[in-house]
């Protein structure tokens, strides 16, 4: 499913308008009817709602609203938030059959306290104040309307299209914004969705379609970002082949492991063979050999010459070491350690398979970001930093990242002709291409030592299996998510997760699929 900016949008409902032909008054039509559909989805038995409709558009709907609640038995209250005289010509159009139905309420006209009341007594409050229309700073008296209902509501609030106050296109909120339950969104989910901090004022969202011209229907209409859609990649997880021998499911290895994180290579190993790979290497320093040894099972390992430190000599042997790979994950526990500038270089110029940098990898290249020009365009590379590491890769602030999730996911990858996984809660991965792909899987269990260290072990098995490079990074972070959702939120272990790898392939996996 494409995620569309506000213009993205406009264009998508100026098309369906002015080529062919369907008057905007439709649309607004079968955007209210909509909103009700799920308005009596969750509340069968008609209810007492007061609606709040601003004067443009939003609004218009919100009038949609009120007529088909009333029609169905619902006690309405209908609130003009702004003039009159403001409505747009569509909003006007229902704003009249309003009045034919119901005493409209204007709030310019009338107290606070008036409107307080009725807001203390509904059941369910309709916010079709401003949708994708808002932007700048929010003014009165939204301002007041909002932090009152944020502070004193109790009733089950619906959003049309965007809460008001969330800004469509980058999910800004200056500075107060309507938290609601659920919002109810046409065509398309709008990036401020899914940005922070607006994605926190959304509640449960759901996407419905109107009548407006499907995204991605002429390429002048095809936006540039998703949501990250199993439909998209389901076809690469098939059944395991019958005649597979180890080395059919790709041979990964993962660089890292210094004194004391060990288990960060351990645990991407692990997770390397749960996503199916058929052979997995840890490579650590010499010293730490014996140490992981006593650790690991399965996994194999090869250990680099040299006591915690990297002394060029070596480099000709880790060369001929790098060939053997089909996707290669360097950084989990790596650590920081003499000669660690020239390790990178030498791993950025030798790998020629897909190559993951995680964790200190991506702090290395942070203080050293020359070092790119040593990876060859044609050999991908993707690059998982959290938003601390993202800052430091960018020389930003922790809080610009989050603010600017999106932005600097794209800005990242253009620099560094890689693929970004930013990874947080709605998970952001950019292309060197420019798109862009938001992931919604995911839960706080994954905000613990040992998860990224999974996620890399998944990437690596999955590129090595040699599924497209596009794909299989978002079939990881889609599954990574997913798992996060089936452990308890508080206790769960990396063992925990990797427990549901399996249960959650299979649900994937395209019905029927024999393996062959
Ligand atoms: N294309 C579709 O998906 C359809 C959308 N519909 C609905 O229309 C709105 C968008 O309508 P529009 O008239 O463009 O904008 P809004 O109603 O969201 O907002 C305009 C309104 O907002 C005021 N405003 C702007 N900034 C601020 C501010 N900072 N503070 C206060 N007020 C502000 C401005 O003055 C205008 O009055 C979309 O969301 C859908 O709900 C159609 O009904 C169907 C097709
Ligand atoms: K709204």
């Amino acid at each position: 499913m494409y995620l569309v900016t506000a213009q993205e949008m406009r264009d998508l409902e100026s098309y369906t308008i002015n080529q062919l032909g369907i008057p905007g008054h439709v649309l607004m039509e079968s955007a209210g009817r909509a909103v009700v559909d799920q308005i009596v989805k969750r509340f069968p038995n008609p209810k007492r709602v007061v609606v709040l409709a601003g004067t443009g558009n939003n609004g218009g709907d919100g009038f949609v609203v009120a007529r088909w609640l009333a029609f169905r038995g619902w006690e309405v209250d209908l609130w003009l938030i702004g003039s009159a005289v403001k409505l747009t010509s569509d909003a006007k159009l229902y704003y009249h059959a309003c009045e034919q139905l119901l005493s409209i309420h204007h709030a310019e006209k009338e107290s606070e306290a008036s409107l307080q009341a009725h807001l203390m007594m509904c059941d369910v409050i309709v916010d079709a104040m401003l949708g994708i229309g808002y932007s700048g700073m929010l003014r009165e008296p939204f301002t007041s309307i909002v932090q009152w209902i944020n502070q004193h509501a109790e009733s089950y609030i619906f959003a049309v299209d965007m809460p008001t106050g969330v800004e469509a296109d980058k999910g800004h909120v200056f500075p107060v914004a309507l938290r609601v339950d659920e919002t109810i969104t046409f065509n398309c989910p709008k990036w401020g969705h899914y940005l922070l901090p607006g994605s926190k004022y959304c509640g449960k969202l759901k996407v419905v379609d109107i009548g407006i011209t499907p995204a991605g229907h002429t390429k002048a209409l095809t936006p540039n970002a998703r949501l990250n859609d199993p439909n998209d990649w389901n076809m690469y997880l098939g059944g395991r082949k019958q005649w597979a021998h180890k080395g059919t499911y790709g041979h990964v290895l993962i660089i890292g492991g210094a004194k004391g994180t060990l288990g960060a290579v351990a645990m991407a190993g692990e997770a390397a063979y749960r996503m199916g790979s058929g052979l997995v290497t840890l490579t650590v320093p010499e010293s730490q050999h014996e140490a992981l040894a006593a650790k690991v099972t399965q996994e194999m390992i090869w250990s680099w010459p040299g006591k915690d430190h990297f002394l060029p000599e070596i480099a000709e042997e880790l060369k001929t070491a790098f060939q053997r790979y089909d996707a290669v994950v360097c950084g989990p526990g790596l650590g920081r350690f003499p000669g660690e500038v020239r390790f990178i270089k030498e791993i950025l110029q030798t790998v020629k398979r897909p190559l993951v940098l995680d964790a200190d990898a991506l702090n290395i290249l942070a203080e050293h970001p020359h070092l790119m020009q040593f990876r060859a365009n044609d050999c991908p590379t993707i690059l998982t930093p959290h938003p601390g590491e993202m800052a430091r890769l960018l020389r930003i602030t922790t809080e610009e990242v989050e603010r600017k999730r999106a932005a600097v996911a794209l800005q990242l990858a253009y620099q560094t002709r890689s693929v970004v996984i930013l990874k947080g809660r709605y998970t952001i991965i950019a292309f060197p291409d420019g798109k862009r792909v938001v992931n919604t899987t995911g839960s706080p269990a994954l905000a613990k030592a040992g998860s990224g260290d999974i996620l890399s072990g998944i990437i690596g098995s999955l590129l090595a299996q040699e599924i497209p490079v596009e794909s299989a990074i978002q079939i990881a972070v889609y599954i990574h998510g997913r798992l996060g959702e089936e452990v308890d939120a508080h206790s769960a272990l990396y063992r925990d997760l990797l427990d549901h790898i399996a249960s959650i392939r299979q649900l994937l996996e395209p019905t029927n699929s024999p393996g062959n």
